[in-house]
């Protein structure tokens, strides 16, 4: 259709219909009839119209004129159509903001769009609320199955307190537990069917299986990294939310059912759970428990402390999760997610952004999968780069010869770089501010893992740095000058992200209205 109407619309109206020497009204406009081998009388192909015949009658005149009028109608009608077309195309297109996610893994990407949906999409992230309570179980599980196992094996050669870089996992540090109690031995009995539990919502929530707590450090079958007991891969996309199946009403014997009889293992995990509601606080809180945790430097982020200090309402049988319980559970993404966010009216939308859609990129971060980012550059209208300001005294999951901030600052340069990023706009979050915070008050030194720093040891000075730092790279590296937003967060925390968000949302709307045309 679209070759027809451009052929179509090769047509050109002749300057002068009744005039049968048009030569000199075009003479000088390239392509047109005023070359000299058409004064000489030849005529030129693919001129429409044609030239009239030299021993045309008055009749032959008139019929030609009239042909030529009604292909003009057609052609303008063509091109009226055509340019609607483009409109149309244009405003759909400026209708929707395009925004990629990027950072390193664990950096908070997914935490940061999960606060761009709570605030900006409530009722839809609502809607989700069975897949995130599977994911939320499911981080809990195997935080309980990986204390029992370090609880319970035999011990090794510990460093306690030892302030070498760390991964932000606790599993590539050697433990020295006591040997367990009878109280740990019984919570590993009683706590056993927990194991049946993983495997279930595992399974559930994922086509592929999720390793257990054991082998957190192991490769997951499509190559992405499992930092800590808490991490859960899913494959990227969102049929993983369409796997979690609706609740079942209980039947006699206290087990949920399918229509077709089968029991549904969702329903029965959720009723394991609360059967083992009781044992997981009591293990949770037990003197053994917490001096385990201390000797082994297993951080609170390690396992979960958030949902195992909430156990008690986490594993009831109608628990139903909290946007806080949503923010901090922990899916490690896998691949590119595409997620579609469609503004709802709310206290944080004015009625002219109800109904604006954006769509984000949710990359994941690890090494392996960055290779994957690149295909998206082209087509989006910002970017928004997480670095975690706590990787300062950490190192890469993925490779623990990298420390995690220079991994940042290296990654910032070659984003920065990108030609196809040229006319993108440029969003930085200086995301975790609240573990630097606590690190720098702990008293662990700034200086002691970026040697160029040397200022004071406190979060308002080491963010100022970080500002600096990143800003330069971005000058220096940039193809062309642009401008740069920056912003510092605690993504877990809603209420001040909250903020950040709305500085974000009226920097995109400025590029919308700008595209549209409007400013
Ligand atoms: N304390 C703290 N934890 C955070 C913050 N932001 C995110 N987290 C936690 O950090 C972990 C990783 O966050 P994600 O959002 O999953 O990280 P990501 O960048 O999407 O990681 P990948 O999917 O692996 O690339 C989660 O457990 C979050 O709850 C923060 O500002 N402070
Ligand atoms: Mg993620």
């Amino acid at each position: 259709m679209s070759s027809s109407l451009s052929s179509l619309n090769c047509y050109r109206p002749r300057h002068d219909s009744s005039d049968d020497e048009p030569e000199a009204m075009v003479e000088g406009k390239a392509g047109w009839r005023g070359s000299s081998s058409t004064r000489a009388g030849k005529q030129p192909e693919n001129v429409w119209p044609p030239y009239p015949p030299p021993d045309e009658s008055e009749l032959e005149r008139a019929v030609r004129l009239e042909e030529e009028r009604e292909a003009k109608l057609v052609s303008d009608a063509i091109d009226r159509a055509l340019e609607a077309e483009r409109q149309t195309l244009r405003r759909e297109r400026k209708l929707e903001t395009k925004l990629l996610l990027l950072g390193q893994s664990e950096s908070g990407k997914s935490t940061m769009l999960k606060n761009f949906q709570i605030q900006f999409a409530p009722n839809a992230i609502r809607a989700e609320s069975d897949a995130w309570r599977a994911v939320i179980h499911l981080n809990l599980v195997r935080s309980v199955n990986f204390l029992l196992d370090i609880l319970t094996r035999p011990p090794s050669n510990n460093h306690p307190g030892d302030s070498s870089p760390t991964t932000s996992s606790f599993s590539n540090r050697v433990s020295a537990t006591p040997q367990p109690n009878s109280d740990l031995r019984r919570f590993k009995l009683t706590l056993s069917p927990l194991r049946q539990v993983e495997r279930i919502l595992a399974k559930y929530l994922s086509a592929h299986d999720v390793p257990s707590a054991d082998d957190s450090r192991a490769a997951s079958p499509t190559g992405s990294y499992l930092a800590t007991a808490a991490d859960v891969t899913i494959r990227g996309g969102h049929s993983w939310r369409a796997l979690c199946q609706p609740r079942r009403e209980g039947d006699d014997e206290g087990h949920s059912r399918h229509s077709d009889g089968r029991v549904d293992p969702v329903e029965n995990a959720r009723q394991i759970l609360d059967a083992c509601r009781a044992d997981v606080v009591l293990m949770w809180t037990s003197a053994p428990m917490q001096a385990a945790l201390r000797d082994e430097g297993v951080s609170r982020d390690d396992v979960c402390a958030f949902f195992l200090d909430d156990a008690d309402r986490i594993m009831q049988k109608d628990y139903e999760p909290t946007f806080d319980d949503i923010l901090r559970a922990r899916l490690q993404t896998d691949g590119v997610e595409e997620h579609h966010l469609t503004m709802e009216t709310g206290m944080f939308t004015s009625r002219a952004e109800n109904g604006q859609h954006w769509i984000f990129y949710d990359v994941g971060g690890a090494r392996g999968q960055r290779a994957s980012w690149v295909p998206f550059f082209e087509d989006v209208n910002a970017i928004i780069f997480l670095c975690s300001t706590a990787g300062f005294n950490e190192v890469l999951a993925e490779d623990p010869t990298v420390n995690r901030l220079l991994d940042s600052f290296t990654t910032w340069k070659t984003i920065c770089s990108s030609k196809l990023l040229v006319s993108v706009q440029f969003i930085l979050i200086l995301n975790k501010m609240d573990l630097l915070d606590a690190r720098l008050k702990e008293g662990i030194q700034f200086s002691h893992y970026v040697k160029s720093y040397k200022d004071e040891n406190d979060v308002e000075h080491v963010t100022e740095y970080l500002k600096r730092k990143f800003s330069a790279i971005h000058r220096h590296h940039s193809p062309e000058p642009r401008k740069l937003h920056m912003h510092s967060t605690c993504a877990i925390d809603m209420d001040t992200t909250s903020a950040v968000l709305l500085r974000i949302r009226d920097t995109l709307l400025v590029t919308y209205l700008a595209a549209m045309e409007l400013i």
